[in-house]
Protein backbone atom coordinates (compact mmCIF):
# COMPACT_ATOMS: atom_id res chain seq x y z
CA UNK A 1 0.00 0.00 0.00
CA UNK A 2 2.55 2.49 0.73
CA UNK A 3 4.19 1.87 -2.68
CA UNK A 4 1.03 2.29 -4.51
CA UNK A 5 0.12 5.22 -2.98
CA UNK A 6 3.56 7.40 -2.31
CA UNK A 7 2.72 8.58 0.96
CA UNK A 8 3.72 12.25 0.76
CA UNK A 9 5.11 12.64 4.76
CA UNK A 10 6.78 15.79 5.84
CA UNK A 11 9.07 15.74 8.48
CA UNK A 12 10.65 17.97 11.04
CA UNK A 13 13.56 16.75 12.05
CA UNK A 14 17.04 16.74 13.10
CA UNK A 15 20.06 18.33 11.38
CA UNK A 16 21.48 14.67 11.75
CA UNK A 17 19.33 12.32 10.26
CA UNK A 18 17.37 14.45 7.75
CA UNK A 19 19.12 12.92 4.64
CA UNK A 20 19.05 9.25 6.11
CA UNK A 21 15.51 9.82 6.67
CA UNK A 22 14.85 11.43 3.48
CA UNK A 23 16.41 8.15 1.72
CA UNK A 24 14.40 5.99 3.86
CA UNK A 25 11.12 7.09 2.58
CA UNK A 26 12.52 7.08 -1.17
CA UNK A 27 13.76 3.68 -0.73
CA UNK A 28 10.59 2.07 0.43
CA UNK A 29 8.30 4.09 -2.26
CA UNK A 30 7.26 7.00 -0.10
CA UNK A 31 7.57 10.87 -0.66
CA UNK A 32 10.08 12.94 1.43
CA UNK A 33 8.99 16.95 2.39
CA UNK A 34 11.34 18.40 4.78
CA UNK A 35 9.12 21.18 5.23
CA UNK A 36 10.09 23.19 8.52
CA UNK A 37 9.43 26.43 8.40
CA UNK A 38 6.73 27.86 10.72
CA UNK A 39 5.11 29.95 7.98
CA UNK A 40 4.42 26.62 5.66
CA UNK A 41 4.90 23.99 7.98
CA UNK A 42 0.64 24.22 8.95
CA UNK A 43 -0.52 24.36 5.02
CA UNK A 44 1.46 21.58 4.40
CA UNK A 45 0.69 19.26 7.21
CA UNK A 46 -3.02 19.48 6.41
CA UNK A 47 -2.55 18.40 2.71
CA UNK A 48 0.28 16.17 3.58
CA UNK A 49 -0.30 12.12 3.93
CA UNK A 50 0.97 12.22 7.15
CA UNK A 51 3.87 14.05 9.22
CA UNK A 52 6.85 12.98 11.76
CA UNK A 53 7.92 15.72 14.16
CA UNK A 54 11.09 14.39 15.50
CA UNK A 55 12.92 16.48 18.67
CA UNK A 56 16.59 15.88 17.96
CA UNK A 57 17.51 19.33 17.20
CA UNK A 58 14.66 21.22 17.99
CA UNK A 59 16.15 25.19 18.00
CA UNK A 60 13.05 27.96 18.09
CA UNK A 61 12.41 27.83 14.35
CA UNK A 62 11.61 24.48 14.34
CA UNK A 63 9.97 24.25 17.61
CA UNK A 64 7.51 27.04 16.21
CA UNK A 65 6.73 24.76 12.92
CA UNK A 66 6.01 21.54 15.06
CA UNK A 67 3.33 23.83 16.92
CA UNK A 68 1.78 25.23 13.39
CA UNK A 69 2.69 21.25 11.80
CA UNK A 70 0.56 19.68 14.52
CA UNK A 71 -2.31 22.27 14.63
CA UNK A 72 -2.55 21.56 10.54
CA UNK A 73 -2.19 18.09 10.51
CA UNK A 74 -5.04 17.93 13.49
CA UNK A 75 -7.79 20.41 12.07
CA UNK A 76 -7.28 18.42 8.33
CA UNK A 77 -6.93 14.66 10.28
CA UNK A 78 -3.53 13.69 9.00
CA UNK A 79 -1.53 11.17 10.51
CA UNK A 80 1.35 12.61 12.71
CA UNK A 81 4.43 10.89 14.84
CA UNK A 82 5.82 12.13 17.93
CA UNK A 83 9.74 10.60 18.18
CA UNK A 84 10.66 12.66 22.12
CA UNK A 85 14.69 12.12 20.86
CA UNK A 86 16.42 12.27 23.99
CA UNK A 87 14.09 13.60 26.20
CA UNK A 88 14.16 12.68 30.28
CA UNK A 89 17.08 15.34 31.61
CA UNK A 90 17.38 18.01 28.85
CA UNK A 91 15.13 20.50 29.53
CA UNK A 92 13.81 22.18 26.58
CA UNK A 93 12.97 19.33 24.31
CA UNK A 94 11.39 17.60 28.02
CA UNK A 95 9.04 19.98 28.30
CA UNK A 96 8.37 20.38 24.58
CA UNK A 97 7.46 16.50 24.42
CA UNK A 98 4.80 16.67 27.29
CA UNK A 99 2.94 19.04 25.08
CA UNK A 100 3.42 17.39 21.84
CA UNK A 101 2.18 13.90 23.54
CA UNK A 102 -1.24 15.71 24.81
CA UNK A 103 -1.73 17.29 21.91
CA UNK A 104 -3.26 14.07 19.95
CA UNK A 105 -0.38 12.07 18.16
CA UNK A 106 -1.14 8.94 16.29
CA UNK A 107 1.65 7.35 17.19
CA UNK A 108 4.59 7.95 19.90
CA UNK A 109 8.08 6.08 18.95
CA UNK A 110 11.28 6.31 20.93
CA UNK A 111 13.36 3.63 22.49
CA UNK A 112 12.86 2.97 26.10
CA UNK A 113 14.21 5.61 27.92
CA UNK A 114 12.35 8.41 26.00
CA UNK A 115 8.78 6.46 26.31
CA UNK A 116 9.52 5.91 30.26
CA UNK A 117 10.55 10.22 29.89
CA UNK A 118 7.38 10.96 28.43
CA UNK A 119 4.74 8.81 30.30
CA UNK A 120 6.65 10.53 33.42
CA UNK A 121 8.47 7.66 34.52
CA UNK A 122 12.22 8.30 33.84
CA UNK A 123 12.89 10.01 36.98
CA UNK A 124 15.56 9.13 39.19
CA UNK A 125 18.75 10.60 36.84
CA UNK A 126 18.17 7.64 34.46
CA UNK A 127 20.38 8.61 32.03
CA UNK A 128 18.42 9.24 28.36
CA UNK A 129 20.13 5.92 27.23
CA UNK A 130 20.39 4.10 30.05
CA UNK A 131 17.69 1.36 29.14
CA UNK A 132 17.27 0.04 25.74
CA UNK A 133 14.81 -2.55 27.40
CA UNK A 134 11.53 -1.98 25.21
CA UNK A 135 10.02 -5.08 27.53
CA UNK A 136 10.87 -3.00 30.43
CA UNK A 137 8.77 -0.35 29.17
CA UNK A 138 5.81 -2.44 27.69
CA UNK A 139 3.52 -1.32 31.12
CA UNK A 140 4.13 2.15 31.05
CA UNK A 141 3.75 2.10 27.27
CA UNK A 142 0.72 0.75 27.51
CA UNK A 143 -0.61 3.38 30.07
CA UNK A 144 0.78 6.27 28.13
CA UNK A 145 -1.28 4.89 25.45
CA UNK A 146 -4.40 4.57 27.14
CA UNK A 147 -3.89 8.03 28.31
CA UNK A 148 -2.79 10.08 24.94
CA UNK A 149 -4.93 7.66 22.62
CA UNK A 150 -1.23 7.41 20.58
CA UNK A 151 -0.12 3.98 19.92
CA UNK A 152 3.18 3.49 21.14
CA UNK A 153 6.13 2.09 19.67
CA UNK A 154 9.24 1.12 21.67
CA UNK A 155 12.21 0.18 19.93
CA UNK A 156 15.50 -1.91 21.22
CA UNK A 157 16.25 -5.70 20.55
CA UNK A 158 12.40 -6.43 20.65
CA UNK A 159 10.63 -3.65 19.48
CA UNK A 160 7.57 -3.41 21.71
CA UNK A 161 3.99 -2.09 19.92
CA UNK A 162 0.52 -1.27 21.78
CA UNK A 163 -2.36 0.71 21.77
CA UNK A 164 -3.06 0.03 25.75
CA UNK A 165 -5.25 -2.60 24.60
CA UNK A 166 -3.06 -5.35 22.45
CA UNK A 167 0.47 -5.45 22.88
CA UNK A 168 2.81 -6.90 19.51
CA UNK A 169 6.51 -7.66 19.89
CA UNK A 170 9.04 -7.47 16.91
CA UNK A 171 12.06 -9.40 17.47
CA UNK A 172 13.02 -9.01 13.86
CA UNK A 173 15.92 -6.32 13.58
CA UNK A 174 19.48 -5.78 13.48
CA UNK A 175 22.21 -4.45 15.85
CA UNK A 176 23.90 -2.23 12.74
CA UNK A 177 20.42 -0.21 13.00
CA UNK A 178 22.17 1.21 16.70
CA UNK A 179 25.06 2.22 14.76
CA UNK A 180 23.90 3.94 12.04
CA UNK A 181 22.77 7.56 12.90
CA UNK A 182 19.39 8.30 12.27
CA UNK A 183 18.19 4.73 12.62
CA UNK A 184 15.27 5.29 14.96
CA UNK A 185 14.78 8.44 13.50
CA UNK A 186 14.18 7.58 10.36
CA UNK A 187 11.72 4.62 11.50
CA UNK A 188 9.40 7.64 12.62
CA UNK A 189 8.92 8.25 9.61
CA UNK A 190 7.98 4.90 7.60
CA UNK A 191 6.07 4.92 10.63
CA UNK A 192 4.21 8.21 9.51
CA UNK A 193 4.43 6.86 5.74
CA UNK A 194 2.88 3.52 6.58
CA UNK A 195 -0.14 5.69 8.85
CA UNK A 196 -0.73 6.71 5.63
CA UNK A 197 -2.45 3.58 4.20
CA UNK A 198 -5.17 3.11 6.78
CA UNK A 199 -7.34 3.93 10.09
CA UNK A 200 -5.63 0.69 12.26
CA UNK A 201 -2.85 2.01 13.70
CA UNK A 202 -1.55 -0.93 15.86
CA UNK A 203 -1.65 -2.45 12.27
CA UNK A 204 -0.19 0.37 10.56
CA UNK A 205 2.73 0.45 13.10
CA UNK A 206 3.30 -3.19 13.71
CA UNK A 207 4.11 -3.23 9.45
CA UNK A 208 6.18 -0.39 9.84
CA UNK A 209 8.54 -1.99 12.61
CA UNK A 210 8.22 -5.13 10.56
CA UNK A 211 9.28 -3.79 7.41
CA UNK A 212 11.90 -2.11 8.88
CA UNK A 213 13.64 -4.43 10.80
CA UNK A 214 13.24 -6.92 8.17
CA UNK A 215 15.12 -4.77 5.80
CA UNK A 216 17.94 -4.21 8.57
CA UNK A 217 18.41 -8.40 8.49
CA UNK A 218 18.84 -8.35 4.76
CA UNK A 219 21.45 -5.77 4.68
CA UNK A 220 23.23 -7.10 7.11
CA UNK A 221 23.52 -10.24 5.51
CA UNK A 222 25.44 -7.74 2.72
CA UNK A 223 27.10 -5.50 5.18
CA UNK A 224 30.61 -5.85 5.95
CA UNK A 225 29.64 -3.48 9.01
CA UNK A 226 27.86 -0.21 9.90
CA UNK A 227 29.50 1.22 7.29
CA UNK A 228 28.38 -0.53 4.30
CA UNK A 229 24.99 -1.58 6.37
CA UNK A 230 23.49 2.02 5.32
CA UNK A 231 23.65 1.61 2.05
CA UNK A 232 22.51 -1.94 1.74
CA UNK A 233 19.76 -1.11 4.09
CA UNK A 234 18.39 1.82 1.32
CA UNK A 235 18.36 -1.41 -1.21
CA UNK A 236 16.52 -3.66 1.02
CA UNK A 237 13.88 -1.19 2.02
CA UNK A 238 13.25 -0.84 -1.58
CA UNK A 239 12.58 -4.91 -2.35
CA UNK A 240 11.43 -5.89 0.91
CA UNK A 241 7.70 -7.21 0.58
CA UNK A 242 4.68 -9.32 1.84
CA UNK A 243 6.29 -12.64 0.89
CA UNK A 244 9.58 -11.64 2.51
CA UNK A 245 8.01 -9.99 5.90
CA UNK A 246 5.68 -13.36 5.49
CA UNK A 247 8.72 -15.87 5.87
CA UNK A 248 10.94 -13.58 8.43
CA UNK A 249 8.36 -12.12 10.83
CA UNK A 250 9.03 -13.17 14.21
CA UNK A 251 6.17 -11.54 16.19
CA UNK A 252 4.14 -12.21 19.70
N1 LIG B 1 20.06 -4.46 19.93
C1 LIG B 1 19.31 -4.41 18.82
N2 LIG B 1 19.28 -5.47 17.98
C2 LIG B 1 18.54 -5.41 16.85
N3 LIG B 1 17.80 -4.35 16.46
C3 LIG B 1 17.80 -3.28 17.27
C4 LIG B 1 18.55 -3.24 18.49
N4 LIG B 1 18.35 -2.05 19.09
C5 LIG B 1 17.51 -1.37 18.28
N5 LIG B 1 17.18 -2.09 17.19
C6 LIG B 1 16.33 -1.65 16.08
O1 LIG B 1 16.84 -0.40 15.66
C7 LIG B 1 15.80 0.48 15.27
C8 LIG B 1 15.99 1.81 15.98
O2 LIG B 1 15.81 1.59 17.36
P1 LIG B 1 16.68 2.34 18.47
O3 LIG B 1 16.18 1.83 19.78
O4 LIG B 1 18.12 2.25 18.17
O5 LIG B 1 16.16 3.83 18.25
P2 LIG B 1 16.71 5.16 18.87
O6 LIG B 1 17.42 4.91 20.15
O7 LIG B 1 15.60 6.12 18.90
O8 LIG B 1 17.72 5.59 17.73
P3 LIG B 1 18.35 7.03 17.37
O9 LIG B 1 19.79 6.91 17.71
O10 LIG B 1 18.12 7.21 15.90
O11 LIG B 1 17.64 8.06 18.18
C9 LIG B 1 14.50 -0.23 15.59
O12 LIG B 1 13.95 -0.71 14.39
C10 LIG B 1 14.90 -1.43 16.47
O13 LIG B 1 14.14 -2.56 16.15
C1 LIG C 1 23.13 12.22 17.18
C2 LIG C 1 21.94 13.08 17.36
N1 LIG C 1 21.97 14.18 18.16
C3 LIG C 1 20.80 14.83 18.19
S1 LIG C 1 19.59 14.10 17.23
C4 LIG C 1 20.68 12.88 16.75
C5 LIG C 1 20.30 11.80 15.81
C6 LIG C 1 20.01 10.52 16.48
O1 LIG C 1 18.94 10.56 17.35
MG1 LIG D 1 15.77 8.10 18.82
Amino acid sequence: AVRSSTPLVQCITNSVAVNTTANALLALGAAPAMVDLPEEAGGFAAAASGLLVNLGTPGAEHRAAMRAAVAGATAAGTPWVLDPVAVGSLPVRTELAAVLSDAGPDVVRGNASEVLAVAGAGAGGRGVDATDDAEAAADVAAELAVRTGAVVAVSGPVDVITDGRDTVRVRNGHVHLTRMTGGGCALGAVIAAFAATGPDRLASTVAAVLTYTVAAELAAERAAGPGSFAPAFLDALSVVDGAVLDARASLA
